[in-house]
């Protein structure tokens, strides 16, 4: 018997092994580019920090191509906590002309840690990292004396630094707010550039360690030619932005000296607000994201939705539904596309067309107007809802009572910036009150930004940059658009679940099984889900292993999809009452 199953089992395993296994496959290498790609995220800031007595290993292999050993010792990188490895130590303390090709390199990798280092162009930190030094100094001395004229410049690998006005830096240790520069930072770029005498004083506030560029090698090594390589690629950059086609070589050179050059890796977050900011923001490569965090139960729509779902369960039977449309017509309805994150650029346009055929209608008041009114798919108005339904905690909003396991958030994405654009700048012309308010996160795809201060860009707007801005006006679309959008792909969403599995025979052995969750959670957070079917059952508590520190989470739970209790599907498509229908 065993046997007739197992060989069933393989003949079944077979027929289907195709498109199956290439599903499998497609989901094992989504999963394993997910995890290099987090893996080499966490890369750039990685540095072991086991003490020098513990044995240590040596990776090594014969290399045919390059005829030699390559060899990995895990030495190189051993550091107390946070200190410069004496692997780089001993690199960094070699004359510019000792130092071998292999030394630059690694010393370069080394110093992938530091923002500011990393900004530069690799041509540049090639050539840093042939003329740094490295120095360790001890709380209060004195790095660099306001007046004087001194020729380096500093990046800080360890603790921290005050910049203060007075000769000697004491007021940096009476301040109780001292201005402060810290790791990855640098200073001193006056010493290197020009010989005019220190804007400031710069004093160490704990032990500090920083790799120093001295003119003299900066000089020798013709650094100084590619720094100037670099600002006139900047300026090219410039050059090109039909904003700015008006403006004189002189104006624009000096937008290049008020720039800074930013890069940050995929997924690293570049602004929490970019409203909040007072930089403008120029994407000179790569592209990054526009994000929104959406509090779903500060809009009407999901009040609407939550109830209308909480309603059903107690599994009851499909009366209301049937005066609803026809499933074929529901289907129809919900054929919009479907994206695993919630990408609402599409809305963003949609919105900016609608805004334009209402002109004269300016975006906040358009927000203000939606406030109170509720969709007419929807229904005139939520209907009263009996909170002996639900034996849960509820909490009071705007709009009614809501369960508390129900208020959430989810991140939608508005608007991805492109190569050639400039972020921070459409709202820099509306007065105050007609801005749109509503803080939005930047995220890098991989990008390169140029940043320049707010207030020293609108310095140097003149009335030709001016009209181009005003033509600029683009608003994103309303909270409660994006939550109704949300809500019609997550109903979207289950739907097509529950059709697949309607339509698609039950697997019997899968033999790739999926991610078990525990069934009775509300919330889950591994999965961003929020499971509404589970109310009125009881939950155990789940204790995640890792959460990270309340306040670097964000204020809401984040979802990514809603489950709800909801009419069974063969009821919504009669003719498809058995399982299996396409197999
Ligand atoms: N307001 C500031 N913010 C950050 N760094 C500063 C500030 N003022 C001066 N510095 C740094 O302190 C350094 C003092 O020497 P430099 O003038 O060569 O270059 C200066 C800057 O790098």
């Amino acid at each position: 018997m065993r046997k007739y199953i197992l060989s069933h089992t393989w003949q079944l395993l077979k027929k289907e092994q195709g498109l199956y296994r290439l599903i499998l496959d497609i989901i094992v290498m989504i999963r394993v580019c997910k995890m290099f790609r987090q893996g080499l995220r966490g890369f750039r800031e990685y540095q072991i920090t086991e003490t020098a007595r513990r044995r240590h290993p040596i990776f090594s292999f014969w290399d045919k191509k390059k005829q030699g050993r390559i060899t990995f010792d895990t030495m190189d990188f051993v550091a107390e906590s946070g200190y410069f490895p004496p692997r780089a130590i001993e690199i960094a303390q070699k004359i510019p002309s000792w130092r071998t090709e292999q030394d630059v390199q690694a010393l370069c990798n080394f110093l992938q840690v530091l923002d500011c280092y990393r900004n530069y162009s690799e041509a540049l930190q090639l050539l840093l990292a042939r003329v740094l030094r490295f120095e360790r100094f001890g709380r209060r001395r004195v790095i660099i004396k306001k007046g004087k004229k001194s020729s380096s410049f500093y990046f800080i690998y360890l603790g921290k630094v005050a910049v203060t006005q007075d000769e000697d830096g004491s007021s940096a240790f009476l301040d109780p707010h001292p201005m402060l520069l810290q790791k990855g930072d640098c200073f001193g770029e006056m010493g290197l550039l020009s010989s005019s005498v220190r804007r400031a004083t710069v004093v160490c506030m704990e032990e500090t360690e920083f790799l120093v560029v001295d003119q003299d090698d900066f000089l020798a090594n013709n650094l100084d030619h590619e720094v100037k390589k670099d600002a006139q690629d900047r300026f090219e950059f410039f050059r090109q932005m039909e904003l700015l086609q008006s403006w004189s070589d002189e104006k624009l050179w000096k937008l290049v000296t008020l720039g800074k050059v930013e890069k940050y890796s995929f997924g690293q977050l570049v602004s929490k607000d970019i409203i909040e900011s007072s930089s403008v923001m120029f994407v000179c490569r790569g592209s990054c994201e526009v994000l929104r965090l959406l509090d779903l139960a500060a809009s009407p729509f999901y009040h609407k939705w939550i109830w209308q779902h909480l309603e059903l369960i107690d599994d009851r039977a499909l009366k209301t539904n049937l005066k609803e449309a026809s499933p074929v017509k529901r289907f129809k309805d919900f054929q919009i596309k479907s994206y695993p994150v919630q990408d609402f650029s599409a809305l963003k346009l949609l919105h900016f067309q609608k805004a334009l055929e209402q002109q004269g209608t300016t975006f906040s008041k358009k927000i203000n107007t939606l406030e109170d009114s509720l969709p007419k798919t929807f229904g005139p108005k939520i209907k009263s809802q009996e909170p002996h339904l639900l034996n849960c905690p509820m909490i009071k909003t705007k709009y009614g009572d809501i369960p508390k396991e129900a208020l959430v958030g989810a991140y939608v994405k508005l608007h991805t910036v492109e190569e050639g654009e400039i972020i921070g700048l459409h709202q820099i012309l509306l007065p105050d009150d007609q801005q749109d308010l509503r803080p939005l996160i930047l995220v890098s795809l991989g990008v390169e930004l140029i940043t320049v201060q707010k207030e020293k860009f609108c310095e140097l707007i003149d009335c030709k940059v001016t009209e181009k801005l005003s033509r600029f006006k683009i608003g994103y679309p309303s909270d409660n658009d994006m939550c109704q959008k949300f809500l019609m792909e997550n109903s979207w969403n289950i739907f097509r679940k529950d059709l697949i599995h309607l339509l698609e025979e039950p697997r019997r052995h899968p033999p790739l099984p999926p991610i078990q969750y525990k069934k009775k959670e509300i919330y889950n957070p591994k999965s961003l889900m929020l499971d509404l079917c589970n109310f009125n059952k009881k939950t155990k508590p789940n204790y995640p292993i890792f959460m990270a520190p309340r306040k670097n989470l964000p204020p809401l739970r984040i979802v990514q999809a809603i489950k709800a209790p909801r009419y069974k599907i063969q009821e919504l498509l009669p003719r498809y009452k058995n399982a299996g229908v396409l197999v």
